[in-house]
Parts: structure tokens; sequence; C-alpha cells
């Protein structure tokens, strides 16, 4: 349900109480923001005062506003100050500020640079040609940017090493720099960019305005806040803040003890029968298990897109805008980068020894091992090396999705595999419940004697679950938040197992890497497309689909409808129930299919009652 952001129990204040350029608060309008969040209440106005910023708040919390509406605000008073002082002296008003770099918005990764240049642009919509921006962290060749960059755009928004190379060629000048972001401060370090950090910070001219954004306060965000910051204004939300408008837990968080293989089932299950109504994202642990799920879910005639850090850049950010624009439901990401990150910090935090998993038959898909990357290797490395995956390929060490990505309209964030770390489970269901909406987080755990019992469908970081899960639960009952267990009725959903265990039996290895292979071949053509059009027009590029069929599998045609029979009276009854909690399921349209199959049979199903309608019976209020 859609909580609208200017209920006043957020707050009274509106917008146009702020003292903000109108051209930004006619934008503001335009985009349907008519309270400020928290912390955009609590920042804008001492940024606008030129203070420095330090700001902690949740995902989807509406940062991005709250540092670049008053930047952006600066920015047009001073030209306004410049052209005013220029007409004074006879020049005319028209020629603005001398041209030059004021602003650096400094992010992780490609995807955040991408979005936050997409809402610059939508901020600035009645700016005219005042405030120019350029995202350098785009797949674009460097003699581009080098042209763009000469232009002296106001604002740059780039990767730290992005920023770095161009500094260093002089590409970039910091000279006039008034202002420096530091967006997901709690990862940026994370990700490799600690050289680069260093490099930049000893560039920047004295007294500009820092602002320094972030999820969560580390170590990390208070060493760049005394690298960068003098005596910020710190913003913390309290724990009404935290939560939702009422007070009420926004994300409402599930987990499913399950076998290796059962997964699978439950997936199938939760699909075909559409038990999720809305879009999804289904978090796994490699990028071969983003294909295995693909060509799966493929088998019942379920589209969906992968999202991982192997496919080119152009692909990913179109792919996030697509689904943003609802062209697709679900999404089977990956959030490697973000996992190698936190994993150590977590093993040494809890000094558990956490032993190595390794599931026979599955290829160790998340090592470090051969990335190339832009930027500097990320400074904490795994200890552990594994096992090259024979499909390995070049990796975007500037790839995240779990982290500050933007997903609009995420009913639920699935954890079909764990994360290895609870930070990382933070990360990943903040994708759900953004601005204002409500969402769920439902995962998928196998117990530890269940771990390595299916081998075909085992994956190595399950052996953890059990650990990870109970630091996830104590992680969010500091919170004030509970993970309650939802119970599927299993027995009911065994009449569907044979259906699955086909369907697995045609997913094979080689399958999986055929796929992955036809996929990145394709999205390789498809990405220079869109780097060719992207910025021109790309409505044109609508056609360009990343859900197609793969079809290195042969899909039986029967696979894609559910049998009546498993539908019958009282067997899909006891599915949905969870004794543990309340039940966000909602039975899908599937009404429609049976009625249709019916039908054709010459039977009189249309007086019937749907069967699927009883799976939302019982549920717990
Ligand atoms: N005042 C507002 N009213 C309504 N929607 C808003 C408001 N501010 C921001 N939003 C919307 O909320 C969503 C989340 O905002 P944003 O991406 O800035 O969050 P964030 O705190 O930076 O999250 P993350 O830490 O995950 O990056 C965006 O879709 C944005 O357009």
């Amino acid at each position: 349900m859609k909580r609208k952001l200017s209920d006043t129990d957020w707050s009274p204040t509106s917008f146009t109480s702020l003292p903000l350029d109108p051209r930004l608060l006619q934008a503001i309008a335009t985009l349907n923001y008519s309270t400020p969040t928290p912390v955009q209440q609590s920042v804008i106005p001492p940024a606008l005062e030129g203070k420095d910023i330090l700001a902690r708040a949740k995902t989807g919390s509406g940062k991005t506003a709250a540092y670049l509406l008053p930047i952006l605000h600066r920015i047009l008073t001073s030209q306004q100050d410049v052209n005013n002082a220029n007409s004074n002296d006879g020049e005319g008003g028209s020629g603005g500020s001398a041209a030059a770099t004021e602003a650096l918005i400094l992010v992780p990764t490609r995807e955040l640079a991408d979005q936050v240049y997409k809402v610059i642009e939508q901020y600035t919509t009645f700016c005219g040609k005042q405030i120019t921006a350029v995202n350098i962290a785009r797949n674009i060749s460097d003699s581009i940017q080098q042209s763009l960059l000469l232009s002296h755009p106001k604002i740059v928004i780039s990767t730290p090493s992005r920023a770095a190379i161009h500094f260093n060629t002089e590409t970039l000048s910091l000279e006039s720099l008034k202002y420096l972001v530091i967006d997901e401060a709690d990862l940026i370090l994370s990700y490799g960019h600690e050289n680069d950090m260093q490099v930049l910070s000893g560039a920047l001219p004295k007294g500009i305005q820092t602002f320094l954004m972030s999820a969560t306060l580390t170590d990390d965000v208070e060493g760049l806040q005394k690298l960068f910051c003098r005596h910020p204004f710190v913003y913390k939300p309290d724990a009404k803040e935290e939560d939702g408008a009422d007070g009420a837990e926004v994300v409402k968080q599930f987990y499913i003890s399950t076998g290796e293989d059962t997964k699978f089932l439950l997936l199938y299950v939760i699909f075909k029968l559409k038990l999720i109504k809305g879009k999804s994202i289904i978090f796994v642990a490699d990028v071969d298990r983003c294909y295995r799920l693909r060509l799966f879910l493929e088998q019942f005639g379920i589209r969906a897109c992968v999202l991982n850090s192997e496919l080119p850049v152009n692909s990913r950010l179109h792919i996030v805008q697509e689904f943003n624009k609802n062209v697709y439901e679900i999404i089977i990401a990956t959030d490697e980068n973000e996992i190698m990150g936190d994993e150590e910090e977590e093993e040494e935090d809890d000094d558990d020894e956490v032993e190595e998993g390794q599931a026979a038959g599955e290829d160790g898909d998340t090592t470090m091992e051969g990335m190339e990357s832009e930027g500097n290797p990320p400074p904490k490395k795994k200890k552990k090396s594994k096992r090259k995956s024979s499909t390995h390929r070049k990796r975007d060490t500037e790839y995240g999705v779990s982290r500050g990505v933007d997903f609009q309209n995420v009913t639920c964030v699935l954890n079909f595999d764990l994360p290895v770390t609870s930070k990382s489970y933070m990360h990943r269901i903040g994708r759900t419940a953004r601005a204002g909406n409500s969402g769920m987080a439902l995962s998928f755990y196998v117990p530890k004697p269940l771990y390595g019992k299916h081998r075909p469908t085992s994956v190595a970081s399950s052996v953890k679950d059990e650990k990870v899960l109970e630091r996830i639960k104590k992680q969010q009952a500091k919170l004030g938040r509970e993970l309650k267990p939802y119970n599927f009725d299993m027995k009911q959903l065994e009449a569907f197992r044979y259906r699955m265990d086909d369907a697995l039996r045609a997913v094979t290895k080689v399958a999986v890497q055929n796929a992955r292979m036809k996929e990145l071949r394709a999205e390789l053509v498809a990405s220079e497309k869109l780097k060719r059009h992207f910025e021109e027009n790309p409505e044109d590029l609508r056609h360009l689909r990343h859900d197609r069929e793969i079809k290195v599998v042969r899909v039986q045609q029967h696979m894609k409808r559910v049998p009546e029979y498993l539908l019958g009276k009282g067997k899909a009854a006891g599915m949905g129930l969870n004794k543990g909690g309340s039940v966000p399921f909602k039975v899908g349209s599937s009404r429609k299919t049976a009625r249709g199959k019916g039908k054709q049979k010459g039977k009189k199903v249309g007086k019937r009652k749907d069967p699927l309608k009883s799976f939302g019976k019982g549920r717990k209020k």
C-alpha cells in the first residue's frame, strides 16, 4: 500500500516552506513530492546555510534529494548573483558565472552514478541550461568523456576511480569546486576506492561544503569524515523515523526453512500461482545461479531478467530503468560485490569460525580472482581462494544493486540464497518499502542437516545459512524488528514436485553455461545499440527486452500451465497457511487460465469456486 509522504504523521512541513529556488520547487511538485522526508527536512536547512552534512538515514528515505536540492539551489543562487553583478556592470545578465565544475558527486557504482544523473535531470527540468551535469562513470569512450569535461559542467557525477583518472590527466579541474558529495559513504571504500579517495582529498580546494550520506555509520564513514568534513551537522533518525510513518515496520520479514531443491519448488509455486502480487527481486548467490533460476522459471512460462556484474553496464542500467517502468516483474540478481566487501568484516566481528562451504558439483562463483577493475583492488581480500568457474569472465567491480539503486515499487525481496552477512541482508531488503511504500522480504534458508543433500542445487554459501540467519535475527531485533517463520504446508507443495523435478533435470550445468554465454553475447550486442542511442532517445529502445526466452533448453509446453487437479479443492488450501504471522501473499490471476482450460474441455467451470482463493484463507492477522 502506498503511503503518501504528505501524511501529517511524518511532519507538517511542506517543500514550499523550505527556501528553495522556485524552479526546483516546481520540479518537485511535478514529481508529486509534497512533503519532505525526515532526512530532507532536517538536512536541507543547514545545508542551505553552507554547513557540512553527515547524514545517516535508512535506504529509500530520500537522501539523494537531501543533498541535491541544497546544492542545486546554491548553484542557481550564485549564478543569479553573478548575473546581477554583470548586469549592474553593464555586461548584460545572460552570461552566468564563469564555466567551472562546482560540484563533484562521488558514488560507489555506475548504477548509482546513472541514477543520480537522472535525478538531477528531473530536478533541473525548469532550470533551462543553467545547470549542466555530466556522468563520467558511464561506459563511453575516454575522448568523449574528456570533451564533456572540457565543457566544464557545473556538476560531475562519478565513481572515485573515474574521477581520479580524469583528475590525474587534468581533464577534470577541481580548482573551483564548492561542493563535494560522498554518497553511500559506508560503502564507497569497500568498492576499492580508498586510494582514489586519498588522491581526491589532497586535490580539493579549502572551504568546500561536504556531504557524507550513508545508510549506516561505520568506521569507514568516520574515516571519511576526518578526511573531508569540518564540524558537520549530523543527522541520525530517531526510531520512529527509522520505521514507517506510524512507527510500523514497513518491510514485513519472513523466512522459510527449506531443503536445497525445495527452494526451487517454492519458487515455482510462489510465482506460478502468483502468490506474490507485484514486482519482485530475487537475490541469488552467484551468476550461474541467476541463469539456473531463469531457465528453471522459463520452463513454466515465467519470464524474468537477470542482473549481475558480468552484464555490460548499459544493459544493466536499461534493465533497472525498464523494471522501474514496470516492463518486467521479476529480476534475478546477484550482489557479489557487496557480499565480498562485508564478509570478512562480519566474520571478524563475531569471532565465529565459519566453515568453508564447498558443495560438490557446483562451482563457487563468488571468487575475486581474475576480476578486472577500473578501480583499485578492494582493500579487503578474501583469505580463501575458491575454484574458478569455467564461465568466469570479466566482472565490473563498480557494479552494485543491493545498495542505493532505486528499484521502484518492489513488493517483495526474495532471498532465494541467503546472503552471507547480515549487512548484505539489510541492503537487500532496502530495495523494497522505499519512498513510503510497504513491502515484504522472504528469505529461504537451508538448515545445516539439509546442506549438501541435493548436490545439483546446492550452493556453497548455504553452509552458513543457519549462522547468518541468527545474526540477521539479532540485528533486526536490535532495531525492534522481527523475522517471522513462514510455514508453507509442504505436503500440499509435494503435488507440484514432479514438475519441478522435470524442470530441474532439464536445466543442466551445460544448459546454464550455454545460457550464460548466449545471454552475454546478446547483451553485448544490445549494449552497443544502447551505447549509441541511450542518450539520444531511450524510449526507442523499448523493444530491447532482457527477459526473452533464452531457449537453450527445450521448453515443454504443458509445463507452462498448472493443471487443475493440482489446484483441486483442498489441495491448495493449506499451502499458504502460516501459523507464524500474517501473510502478505495474495492470490494471483491464474483463475482465467483455469477457466479457459475448463471451457476447452467443455466443462462448466464458470461457477466453480476458485481453489486459489483459498490460499489467502487462514491467514493470521
Ligand atoms: N519527499 C519525497 N516524497 C516522495 N518521494 C520521494 C521524496 N524524496 C525522495 N522520494 C523518492 O523516494 C525514492 C528513494 O529516494 P532515494 O533513492 O533518494 O533514497 P536513499 O535514501 O538515497 O536510498 P538508498 O540509501 O537506498 O540509496 C526515490 O524514488 C525518490 O524519488
